[in-house]
Protein backbone atom coordinates (compact mmCIF):
# COMPACT_ATOMS: atom_id res chain seq x y z
CA UNK A 1 0.00 0.00 0.00
CA UNK A 2 1.20 3.43 -0.85
CA UNK A 3 0.05 6.70 0.87
CA UNK A 4 0.67 10.45 -1.17
CA UNK A 5 1.41 13.13 1.44
CA UNK A 6 0.02 16.25 0.67
CA UNK A 7 2.65 18.48 2.19
CA UNK A 8 5.44 20.17 0.94
CA UNK A 9 7.13 19.90 4.84
CA UNK A 10 9.94 17.95 5.13
CA UNK A 11 9.60 17.18 8.85
CA UNK A 12 5.88 16.31 8.68
CA UNK A 13 7.08 13.73 5.88
CA UNK A 14 9.92 12.31 7.82
CA UNK A 15 7.35 11.52 10.79
CA UNK A 16 4.96 10.23 8.18
CA UNK A 17 7.03 7.60 6.86
CA UNK A 18 8.52 6.65 10.53
CA UNK A 19 5.16 6.18 11.50
CA UNK A 20 4.04 4.08 8.37
CA UNK A 21 6.49 2.22 6.83
CA UNK A 22 6.65 -0.04 9.69
CA UNK A 23 3.28 -0.93 8.79
CA UNK A 24 4.37 -1.94 4.90
CA UNK A 25 2.36 1.37 3.99
CA UNK A 26 4.52 3.47 1.91
CA UNK A 27 4.65 7.46 1.40
CA UNK A 28 5.04 9.24 -1.64
CA UNK A 29 5.69 13.52 -1.45
CA UNK A 30 3.04 15.25 -3.53
CA UNK A 31 5.47 17.21 -5.08
CA UNK A 32 7.72 13.76 -6.28
CA UNK A 33 4.76 13.16 -8.17
CA UNK A 34 2.81 16.52 -10.00
CA UNK A 35 4.79 20.24 -9.97
CA UNK A 36 1.84 22.40 -9.33
CA UNK A 37 1.69 25.74 -6.73
CA UNK A 38 0.71 24.95 -3.32
CA UNK A 39 -2.75 26.05 -2.54
CA UNK A 40 -4.14 29.07 -0.70
CA UNK A 41 -4.47 28.36 2.83
CA UNK A 42 -7.93 30.58 3.70
CA UNK A 43 -9.58 28.71 5.82
CA UNK A 44 -10.09 29.31 9.23
CA UNK A 45 -9.96 26.20 11.16
CA UNK A 46 -7.26 23.51 10.78
CA UNK A 47 -9.97 21.03 9.50
CA UNK A 48 -10.74 23.46 6.71
CA UNK A 49 -7.15 24.03 5.42
CA UNK A 50 -6.46 20.65 5.69
CA UNK A 51 -9.58 19.69 3.09
CA UNK A 52 -8.45 22.29 0.97
CA UNK A 53 -4.91 20.72 0.75
CA UNK A 54 -6.38 17.34 0.74
CA UNK A 55 -8.93 18.09 -2.27
CA UNK A 56 -6.55 20.20 -4.51
CA UNK A 57 -3.71 17.89 -4.22
CA UNK A 58 -6.24 14.79 -4.87
CA UNK A 59 -7.93 16.56 -7.87
CA UNK A 60 -3.91 17.66 -9.16
CA UNK A 61 -2.91 13.86 -8.38
CA UNK A 62 -6.12 11.58 -9.07
CA UNK A 63 -5.10 9.56 -6.19
CA UNK A 64 -6.17 9.51 -2.78
CA UNK A 65 -3.97 12.17 -0.84
CA UNK A 66 -3.87 12.56 2.93
CA UNK A 67 -2.86 16.09 3.93
CA UNK A 68 -2.17 17.92 7.32
CA UNK A 69 -2.47 20.96 9.06
CA UNK A 70 -1.83 21.76 12.30
CA UNK A 71 -0.47 24.24 14.42
CA UNK A 72 0.85 25.69 17.55
CA UNK A 73 -2.18 27.24 20.45
CA UNK A 74 -0.77 29.02 23.12
CA UNK A 75 -3.24 29.76 26.04
CA UNK A 76 -2.00 33.19 26.98
CA UNK A 77 -1.90 34.52 23.41
CA UNK A 78 -5.75 33.59 23.37
CA UNK A 79 -4.89 30.54 21.30
CA UNK A 80 -2.41 32.61 19.15
CA UNK A 81 -0.57 31.31 16.44
CA UNK A 82 -3.24 28.85 15.88
CA UNK A 83 -4.11 28.63 11.99
CA UNK A 84 -1.10 31.11 11.16
CA UNK A 85 1.33 29.08 12.92
CA UNK A 86 3.10 28.65 9.56
CA UNK A 87 3.10 32.55 8.73
CA UNK A 88 2.92 33.66 12.09
CA UNK A 89 6.13 36.40 11.36
CA UNK A 90 4.63 37.16 8.13
CA UNK A 91 4.18 35.56 4.80
CA UNK A 92 7.21 34.91 3.48
CA UNK A 93 8.65 33.91 7.22
CA UNK A 94 10.75 30.57 8.36
CA UNK A 95 10.51 28.87 11.71
CA UNK A 96 13.43 30.88 13.13
CA UNK A 97 11.54 34.16 12.55
CA UNK A 98 8.43 32.63 13.79
CA UNK A 99 10.10 30.85 17.32
CA UNK A 100 11.75 35.02 17.85
CA UNK A 101 7.91 36.17 17.73
CA UNK A 102 6.74 33.47 20.11
CA UNK A 103 9.41 34.07 22.58
CA UNK A 104 9.13 37.78 22.66
CA UNK A 105 5.09 37.36 22.79
CA UNK A 106 5.71 35.85 25.92
CA UNK A 107 8.30 37.92 27.30
CA UNK A 108 6.18 38.61 30.42
CA UNK A 109 4.46 35.31 30.85
CA UNK A 110 5.68 33.21 33.80
CA UNK A 111 6.45 29.56 32.68
CA UNK A 112 3.94 28.00 34.72
CA UNK A 113 1.43 30.16 32.16
CA UNK A 114 2.72 29.21 29.16
CA UNK A 115 0.59 26.51 28.60
CA UNK A 116 0.37 25.88 24.71
CA UNK A 117 -1.21 22.57 22.53
CA UNK A 118 -0.20 21.63 19.25
CA UNK A 119 -3.40 20.70 16.78
CA UNK A 120 -3.20 18.22 14.01
CA UNK A 121 -5.67 17.74 11.60
CA UNK A 122 -5.97 14.72 9.28
CA UNK A 123 -7.98 14.67 6.04
CA UNK A 124 -7.25 11.77 3.69
CA UNK A 125 -9.65 12.29 0.36
CA UNK A 126 -10.16 10.26 -2.14
CA UNK A 127 -10.83 10.87 -6.05
CA UNK A 128 -14.51 9.04 -5.69
CA UNK A 129 -15.64 11.74 -3.32
CA UNK A 130 -14.67 9.96 0.35
CA UNK A 131 -13.24 11.69 3.17
CA UNK A 132 -11.73 10.46 6.32
CA UNK A 133 -10.92 12.80 9.23
CA UNK A 134 -8.60 12.78 12.12
CA UNK A 135 -7.39 14.85 14.74
CA UNK A 136 -4.98 14.88 17.20
CA UNK A 137 -3.90 17.43 20.39
CA UNK A 138 -0.52 17.52 22.18
CA UNK A 139 -0.35 19.72 25.55
CA UNK A 140 3.50 21.37 26.26
CA UNK A 141 4.80 24.44 27.99
CA UNK A 142 6.28 27.18 25.70
CA UNK A 143 10.06 27.67 27.26
CA UNK A 144 12.48 30.48 26.93
CA UNK A 145 15.01 29.02 25.23
CA UNK A 146 15.86 26.37 22.18
CA UNK A 147 16.99 22.78 23.17
CA UNK A 148 17.26 20.21 21.30
CA UNK A 149 18.03 19.38 17.37
CA UNK A 150 15.26 17.15 16.10
CA UNK A 151 12.09 17.80 15.25
CA UNK A 152 11.11 21.27 13.51
CA UNK A 153 9.13 24.24 13.65
CA UNK A 154 8.25 25.04 17.40
CA UNK A 155 9.50 21.90 18.60
CA UNK A 156 12.84 23.17 20.60
CA UNK A 157 10.52 25.47 22.24
CA UNK A 158 8.15 23.01 23.30
CA UNK A 159 8.76 21.64 26.50
CA UNK A 160 6.70 17.98 26.72
CA UNK A 161 6.14 17.63 30.80
CA UNK A 162 5.80 13.53 30.67
CA UNK A 163 9.42 13.13 28.81
CA UNK A 164 10.76 16.13 30.79
CA UNK A 165 12.17 17.52 27.45
CA UNK A 166 11.52 19.55 24.59
CA UNK A 167 9.58 17.75 21.30
CA UNK A 168 13.00 18.81 20.09
CA UNK A 169 14.94 15.93 22.26
CA UNK A 170 12.97 13.01 21.85
CA UNK A 171 13.14 10.65 19.17
CA UNK A 172 11.01 10.43 16.16
CA UNK A 173 9.44 7.22 17.83
CA UNK A 174 8.62 9.11 21.01
CA UNK A 175 7.42 11.99 19.20
CA UNK A 176 5.33 9.95 17.18
CA UNK A 177 3.89 8.61 20.04
CA UNK A 178 2.71 11.24 21.94
CA UNK A 179 2.30 13.74 19.39
CA UNK A 180 -0.88 15.33 17.74
CA UNK A 181 0.28 14.03 14.30
CA UNK A 182 0.86 10.81 15.92
CA UNK A 183 -2.41 10.61 17.49
CA UNK A 184 -4.17 11.97 14.79
CA UNK A 185 -2.36 9.15 12.33
CA UNK A 186 -3.15 6.56 14.63
CA UNK A 187 -6.80 7.48 15.36
CA UNK A 188 -6.78 7.89 11.01
CA UNK A 189 -5.66 4.71 10.52
CA UNK A 190 -8.14 3.07 13.28
CA UNK A 191 -10.82 4.36 10.93
CA UNK A 192 -9.22 2.83 7.84
CA UNK A 193 -8.77 -0.64 9.75
CA UNK A 194 -4.89 -0.44 9.56
CA UNK A 195 -3.41 -0.74 12.62
O1 LIG B 1 5.04 18.74 15.07
C1 LIG B 1 5.28 19.96 14.99
N1 LIG B 1 6.41 20.47 15.53
C2 LIG B 1 6.72 21.76 15.43
N2 LIG B 1 6.00 22.68 14.76
C3 LIG B 1 4.86 22.20 14.21
C4 LIG B 1 4.46 20.87 14.29
N3 LIG B 1 3.30 20.71 13.65
C5 LIG B 1 2.99 21.90 13.16
N4 LIG B 1 3.93 22.82 13.50
C6 LIG B 1 3.98 24.23 13.11
C7 LIG B 1 4.97 24.39 11.96
C8 LIG B 1 4.31 25.38 11.07
O2 LIG B 1 4.65 26.68 11.54
C9 LIG B 1 2.83 25.15 11.31
C10 LIG B 1 2.22 24.18 10.32
O3 LIG B 1 1.65 24.86 9.22
P1 LIG B 1 0.98 24.03 8.04
O4 LIG B 1 0.37 24.95 7.08
O5 LIG B 1 0.14 22.94 8.61
O6 LIG B 1 2.22 23.26 7.37
P2 LIG B 1 3.29 23.75 6.32
O7 LIG B 1 2.86 25.02 5.66
O8 LIG B 1 4.63 23.75 6.96
O9 LIG B 1 3.30 22.57 5.26
P3 LIG B 1 2.04 22.05 4.36
O10 LIG B 1 0.95 23.08 4.45
O11 LIG B 1 2.60 21.89 2.97
O12 LIG B 1 1.64 20.73 4.93
O13 LIG B 1 2.73 24.61 12.61
MG1 LIG C 1 0.95 25.24 4.99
Amino acid sequence: MKIVVATHNKGKLREFKAALEPLGIETVSVGDIVAVPEPEETGTTFLENARIKAQYYMKATQLPCLADDSGLAVDSLGGEPGVYSARYAGEACDDEANNRKLVSALREVPFEKRTAHYVCELVLAYPDGREVKATGCCDGIIQDKPVGDGGFGYDSYFYVPQFQKTMAQISMEEKNAISHRGLALQNLLQQLKID
